[in-house]
């Protein structure tokens, strides 16, 4: 595996396989990198002839206040982890690689409006444009036939989808199912904020999930499913920012003749903020 810190060496790297008609792929990531990660690569391999993985926490999908300095690095225990899967480039570049500017002038940003404004995106105020403006650079840095994104991040894979659409981006996108622990718990980087208390109380934030989806297969109505969801969590110790049943395929609020669903949630359980979902038919 070769890494590159500068956009130039990626162009190059991808121009001669692009050149000799290989098909590229690439899993952007925020590093500290776990099993779920690990997934989106065995999927990349699966299908493209090159796997690019980018590794950058980026500053632009932080608000105020979160954890961007305390974010998690752990950048070579990362590489050797990449290596080992296979990978044939990680662009690991620096915040100034990405954002020249600096904090002198605020960059130019993508904004996805409606989609990014609504569930994670009410709680981190910018995190969606943040996240749509860095993936849209990387797009046009690396320029892959196709991206993988986690399941987990159920918000942020419609984000860039309806990204893709709307700006007729030439990169396939592909969802990858939600790598869990033994007792349902989402992997997450932030899992590692957790206390032995909190980690053994932090199952629960599935298990309201599962319970909301079998509720609604049972014939409650969502808005109760959800009420039921919030104190669920709230007497395993989480504290709430959302529950919520919705339409899978845009996130509105459900009708009565909508099928396809999926139960979300967002809680904070001590420093650590978790979100996961449960997709479902009824
Ligand atoms: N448990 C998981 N299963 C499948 N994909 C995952 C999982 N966790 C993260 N991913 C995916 O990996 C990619 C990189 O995510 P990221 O680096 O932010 O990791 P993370 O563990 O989700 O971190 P965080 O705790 O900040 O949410 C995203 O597409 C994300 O959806
Ligand atoms: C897609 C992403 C790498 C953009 O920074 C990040 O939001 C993440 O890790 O899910
Ligand atoms: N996994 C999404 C990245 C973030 O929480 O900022």
């Amino acid at each position: 595996m070769h890494t590159d810190r500068e956009i130039r060496g990626i162009r190059t790297a991808v121009a001669g396989w692009r050149g000799r008609g290989e098909y590229i792929g690439l899993v952007p990531t925020m590093g500290n990198l776990h099993d779920g990660h690990l997934r989106l690569v065995e999927a990349a391999r699966r299908t493209a002839d090159r796997v690019v993985v980018s590794l950058f926490v980026n500053p632009l999908q932080f608000a105020p206040g979160e954890d961007y300095e305390r974010y998690p690095r752990s950048f070579e225990a990362d590489a050797a982890r990449l290596a080992e899967a296979g990978v044939d480039l990680l662009f690991a570049p620096d915040v100034a690689t990405l954002y020249p500017d600096g904090g002198s002038r605020p960059p130019t940003r993508v904004e996805v409006p409606g989609l990014s404004d609504i569930l994670c995106g009410a709680g981190r105020p910018g995190h969606f444009t943040g996240v749509a403006t860095v993936v849209t650079k990387l797009f046009n840095i690396v320029a892959p036939d196709a991206a993988w994104f986690g399941e987990k991040d159920y918000q942020q894979l419609l984000v860039i989808r309806r990204l893709v659409a709307d700006l007729c981006l030439p990169v396939e996108v592909f969802g990858v199912p939600t790598v869990r622990e033994s007792d349902g718990l989402a992997l997450s980087s932030r899992n590692g904020y957790l206390t032995p208390e909190q980690r053994a109380a932090a199952p629960a934030l599935y298990q309201a999930l599962t319970a909301a989806r079998d509720a609604v297969l049972a014939g409650e109505e969502p808005g109760n499913a959800d009420t039921a969801g919030w104190n669920r969590l709230q007497e395993a110790g989480f504290e709430p920012e959302y529950f919520t049943i919705r339409r899978a395929a845009d996130l509105d609020e459900p009708g009565p003749e909508d099928r396809d669903l999926v139960a979300l949630a967002a809680a904070r359980l001590g420093e650590a903020r978790l979100i996961d979902n449960v997709r479902f038919e009824r």
